[in-house]
């Protein structure tokens, strides 16, 4: 069945063609997202939600996602989305980061050129009939300093250009290197220098913890006196009522404001102040990024639901198409890992550790270490999988370490998952052959080689004759036909495991009977 994405936003209608070419099925209602409670009772039918800003997918409409696996967001910002709900879902999270960046930028300079010249105040007061030369006196921008907080890939947009309209730009970014600032020719301050310095300054952080109300009454109060102000990035950066003030008190010149606290803005303390402009959210809004971030945003999402390809996804590793049908088998061999050691453990698990050796070294370790927990934490807890599992296991303090080294080995690729438990360490190591499916390789470092089965038992015991033939014998007098028997041991009369696979379901009793034979030390059947 054709994967089917709902599109609850006023996306442009390139999306729904490229969804419909790509083979997924696509309902497009443009202004769901504004009912929060039609969208919760609808969203249950969907594998794909594409959004832009209206919608908010909240947990309690990810409650009701029950198909649900990606959100495409197409644009920037994903503060609309509760992600940690999202990723304990096992939904995947991705947006399109550069479809619309240079719209905004260039959203973000005209906004400066409007508060530089007054332009909207102009034009109403000349459409009026008033002809008012001397009240619009403006200020040139040219040799003007321009303070930039967030200098990422809109904010750089904006630098590059403010230079060549010959503008000093200064830059505040905790995340910007000193080799990045120079080659966009950009200074890197510290915020209170930007603050003291700026002329102008453009906002273009998203909004966190650490820059919501980045410019404070505090801050503000420390900006120079005649500074205009723009944002167009989050409305939760400036603490509207202390810039209300200090425009009232004349120290800020002018603020260009495109995004507001609470969206949308039928209100708001910085409505009606004569040096003060707005737009409603209008930074993304061209034909050219709508056309972009639609285009993008139903690639990113086909290309997830049709081959497994994973692009600008906020709480998973990119996979390539190409990467996509490499990694899979390795996948799958990583995921089986955890299962069987998940499947083994009783108790609170502690750490896991997991070797990548050779081949499996060069995939996307961070997609098969995922899979390797969402396997391992199954048993316990049926819902994880491999987008939540890793923030499962965080949450649970689980310890998580990945090496990857070259082959030591004959196998030209191996995996080992090593679990530990307050009681034991186990491990276990795989491969995968040129037919692609995984095959268990060592136990405990107790080589053998079993291809990974439905239904299967492990045993380890003592490496002692007879073994064999009344541990048979129990499964045939339960009716357990043997299918395959893989044989390891460290040493002749030391450890041994058995791995065999069954046909069908092994009674209880049989594995108790199996349990009590002599040197036997752990019995366990295991489903895949
Ligand atoms: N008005 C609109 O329609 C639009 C608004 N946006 C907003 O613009 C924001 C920026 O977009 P991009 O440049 O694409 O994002 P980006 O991730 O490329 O850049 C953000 C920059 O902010 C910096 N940053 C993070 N924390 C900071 C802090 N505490 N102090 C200073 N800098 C900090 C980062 O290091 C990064 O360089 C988005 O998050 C979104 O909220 C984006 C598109 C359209
Ligand atoms: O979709 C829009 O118009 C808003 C764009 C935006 O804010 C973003 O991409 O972060």
């Amino acid at each position: 069945m054709a994967p089917r994405v709902l599109i609850s936003d006023a996306l442009s209608p390139a999306a729904v063609a490229l969804f419909k070419d790509r083979g997924v099925d696509v309902e497009f209602q443009p202004a769901l997202g504004k009912d929060k409670d039609k969208l919760a009772a609808m969203i249950g039918g969907f594998d794909g939600l594409a959004i832009r800003s209206a919608t908010k997918v909240t947990s309690k409409i990810l409650d009701r996602a029950t198909r649900l696996k990606i959100i495409g967001r197409a644009g920037i910002g994903l503060d609309n989305i509760d992600i940690p709900a999202a990723t304990a879902k096992g939904v995947i999270v991705m947006n399109t980061p550069f479809g619309n960046a240079i719209t905004t930028a260039e959203h973000a300079l005209a906004l400066m050129f409007a508060l530089a010249r007054q332009l909207p105040a102009a034009d109403a007061s000349t459409q009026a009939g008033k002809w008012e030369k001397n009240r619009f006196m403006g200020v040139e921008i040219t040799g003007k300093t321009l303070g930039v907080i967030g200098c990422g890939n809109i904010g750089s947009i904006v630098a590059e250009r403010a230079i060549g309209l010959r503008m000093r730009v200064i830059a505040f970014d905790p995340f910007l290197s000193p080799e990045r600032a120079m080659d966009l020719g950009v200074e890197k301050v510290e915020l209170g220098d930007l603050l003291a310095r700026s002329d102008f300054i453009t906002l273009h952080t998203p909004l966190t913890p650490q820059t919501r109300n980045i410019l404070s009454a505090e801050n503000l109060a420390r900006t120079r006196k005649g500074v205009r102000i723009v944002n167009c990035a989050r409305g939760g950066l400036i603490d509207e009522a202390a810039l209300r003030a200090l425009l009232d008190s004349g120290h800020v010149a002018g603020a260009a404001v495109d995004v507001f606290v609470t969206e949308p803005a039928f209100e708001n303390p910085l409505f009606g102040h004569p040096n003060v402009v707005c737009t409603p959210h209008l930074g993304a809004a061209t034909n050219e990024a709508q056309e972009n971030v639609a285009l993008q945003v139903a690639e990113q999402m086909s290309d997830y639901l049709i081959r497994g390809a994973i692009t600008n996804a906020v709480n998973f590793p990119s996979i390539t198409a190409e990467e996509a049908p490499k990694l899979k088998p390795f996948i799958l061999l990583a995921e089986r890992l955890g299962s069987f050691a998940g499947q083994l453990v009783d108790s609170g698990i502690k750490k896991v550790s997991l070797v990548y050796e050779g081949g499996a070294a060069e995939l996307k370790i961070r997609a098969l270490t995922a899979s390797a927990i969402a396997g391992l934490l199954r048993p316990q807890l049926a819902d994880v999988n491999v987008v939540s599992a890793p923030a499962v296991a965080k949450d649970r303090g689980i310890v998580i370490e990945e090496t990857t080294r070259e082959a030591e080995s004959d196998y030209e690729s191996v995996v080992t998952l090593t679990v530990e438990t307050q009681e034991r360490r186990r491990s276990i190591s795989g491969t995968v052959f040129h037919d692609g499916k995984p095959r268990i390789i060592w136990i405990n470092g107790i080589g053998l080689d079993a291809m990974i089965a439905p239904a299967m038992i492990c045993v380890s015991n003592e490496d002692k004759p007879g073994f064999v033939g009344r541990f048979a014998s129990i499964l045939g007098n339960a009716g357990v036909n043997i299918a395959t028997f893989a044989l390891g041991r460290d040493r002749e009369g030391g450890s041994a495991i058995a791995l065999v696979e069954v046909d069908g379901v092994v009674p209880d009793e049989a594995l108790a009977q199996v349990k009590k034979l002599p040197g036997v030390k752990e019995v366990k059947a295991l489903t895949f």
